[in-house]
């Protein structure tokens, strides 16, 4: 715990008259002046007292009695520069803050003030102590500190891990540092405390779109540990020439897991991206499958090598006048089946029947908690069209809620974090982004709405939160929000249930590797500005060198 004498900090401003409960008006002291920033937090020690108030800094105000716009002096500003010279030496200027007051510091939740400060209540820096501040105590279980709170070095937000259940939403720009920050998140979330100074791993599978979290999987090949992780795994698909380097394995994936209907559904929308999803012919085809099933074949076994039963029964079914299944449907069907089996199963060998992502392999890491990296980058995954990977996610969505749902059942209580950086690609709001329907958005929803009961927590990575199906987006109750576009301002702030006006405001400018924490995690209960911690596993992926790439090929070139 860190020293008391700590608190006694430096006054960066006094109140001014006006305060309420909600705001004050405070002016700077010369220290003040140099340290205090907008969107900064701030104590103030309140009515004299040693009790004190948090508040954010919400702007900065230069004031000057001299140069009023219209006072006495404005002609000879005008007319002299000697004047001007004379008037700036004999003008004090000072600044005022106006000053958003968050609650009463000490208490969790940090509870309202009974009465507004009092004209001369200091303004202090924040003790760099938790307990005083927050009222909690910095070595309690289940507590990952995150960062430093914006402007305090050293004094980081308590993250409450168990509210991790209810889904975290990560949004910014490009270049923002999302997937920096995740990283880090998910380094704390490798060393949960635990009391007595152990600590734990939340077992994890990151869809990582790019390979931003590959660094995680080199750390561990070459050094042998992560945190208290017990593995990571790489998978990368069959076709890609990574996947007999080590740590890594091919991913293979079944259909069994579905009903037969909704293995009809899934071969029908991969066909038409969705968007034409004809009911007929997904009865049809369920009802093909279902006799099929029902006669001791498997799905998969169904759709890989014993597809020519599929398309025999297809065949019987829609001959003769009053076939059940009409040629036409029959047709638009068998045209489906032989898109899903060429593609899926024949190009890029995700289907089979001896999977290799499967329900022991979930069994294992839940048990030993470990980190699985999808990885959908152009290594992991060359030439794999999105709806395959959405096939894919769709997959995995569904193995964990059918496993998870039996954990519960059997009273064998486990949890796991599903990360899906490029949410938007796989619960897509059709309404903005018109990708065209994704296999995998029903049952991510499935995750959001369920989830959380079974143990399956979400943390969903998108640039564009407008783009992510509002059912999925609804369900996330913490949020960490980088730089984002204008667009997306309004709706970040609705699906937050409303952000501090000055916050909301400050969302499009916000420096990279900064972010709003919002929601249910954050123990200090109220949003505030955070800089991202410092990553221990570097972050190769997210970097340019452009100059050096450029010395490198094209220097000499001109005699030089
Ligand atoms: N807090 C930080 N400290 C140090 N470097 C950072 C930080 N945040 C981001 N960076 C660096 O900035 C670059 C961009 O960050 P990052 O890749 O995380 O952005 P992003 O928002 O995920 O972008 P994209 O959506 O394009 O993937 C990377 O080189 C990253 O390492």
């Amino acid at each position: 715990m860190r020293e008391k004498s700590e608190t006694t900090s430096r006054v960066l401003g006094v109140v001014l008259s006006g305060a309420t409960t909600k705001q004050a008006i405070a002016q700077l002291t010369e220290h003040g002046e140099k340290i205090v920033n907008e969107g900064m937090l701030v104590g103030i020690q309140l009515w004299g007292s040693e009790r004190l108030a948090i508040a954010r800094v919400e702007k900065l105000r230069i004031e000057s009695d001299i140069f009023k716009p219209g006072d006495a002096w404005s002609e000879l500003r005008r007319e002299s520069l000697d004047a001007l010279t004379m008037l700036e030496s004999v003008s004090s200027p000072y600044v005022t803050a106006v000053l958003n007051i968050i609650g009463l510091a000490g208490e969790p939740g940090l509870p309202p003030l009974p009465r507004p400060p009092k004209p001369g209540d200091k303004v202090v820096e924040l003790p760099r102590d938790p307990s005083l501040l927050f009222g909690i105590d910095e070595n309690r279980p289940g507590v990952i500190w995150y960062g430093d709170i914006y402007g305090y070095q050293g004094l980081p937000v308590p993250l409450d891990v168990e509210n991790i259940t209810m889904h975290v939403g990560v949004f910014g720009e490009t270049g923002s540092g999302k997937s920096y920050g995740v990283g880090y998140l998910l380094e704390l979330l490798s060393q949960i405390p635990l009391g007595n100074g152990k600590t734990a791993a939340l077992p994890m599978i990151v869809i990582d779109a790019n390979g931003d979290y590959l660094d995680y999987h080199h750390v561990f090949v070459t050094r042998g540990s992560l945190g208290a992780l017990h593995k990571v795994i790489r998978f990368v698909t069959p076709r890609s020439r990574l996947r007999s380097t080590p740590f890594t394995r091919e991913i293979k994936i079944s259909l069994d897991f579905f009903t037969p209907r909704e293995a009809a559904e899934i071969i029908m929308m991969y066909k038409t991206g969705g968007l034409d999803i004809n009911e007929m012919q997904v009865s049809a085809l369920d009802r093909v499958i279902s006799e099929l099933t029902e006669e001791g074949y498997t799905i998969t076994e169904l759709l890989t090598n014993e597809i020519n039963l599929v398309y025999e029964r297809l065949e019987e079914l829609s001959r003769g006048r009053d076939a059940p299944i009409h040629h036409q449907t029959a047709r638009a069907i068998r045209s489906a089946l032989d898109k899903f089996y060429r593609e899926v199963y024949k190009q890029h060998g995700i289907l089979s029947t001896e999977p290799t992502f499967t329900g022991e392999l979930i069994d294992d890491i839940t048990r030993n908690p470990s980190m699985l990296i999808v990885d959908f980058s152009a290594d992991g995954a060359p030439g794999v069209p999105l709806q395959v990977k959405q096939l894919i996610v769709a997959y995995i969505a569904r193995l964990l809620y059918e496993k998870f749902t039996r954990y519960k059942v059997d009273g064998d209580e486990r949890y796991l974090l599903l990360i899906i950086e490029e949410a938007q690609n796989y619960a897509p709001n059709l309404r903005n982004y018109p990708i065209g329907m994704s296999i995998a958005r029903d049952y991510l929803a499935l995750i959001a709405t369920q989830g959380r009961k079974f143990g399956i927590s979400l943390l969903l990575v998108s640039q564009r939160p407008a783009f992510v199906d509002p059912v999925v987006l609804s369900m996330t109750n913490t949020w960490i929000i980088h730089r984002v576009a204008p667009d997306d301002v309004h709706y970040i702030a609705r699906a937050v249930g409303g952000l501090p006006e000055d916050l909301e405001k400050r969302l499009t400018s916000l420096p990279r590797g900064v972010a709003v924490i919002a929601g249910q995690m954050n123990m200090i209960g109220h949003p505030v500005l955070v800089r991202v911690g410092k990553r221990k596993v570097s972050h190769r992926m997210g970097m340019t060198r452009v100059v050096e790439t450029l010395r490198r090929l094209y220097s000499g070139r001109n005699g030089d």
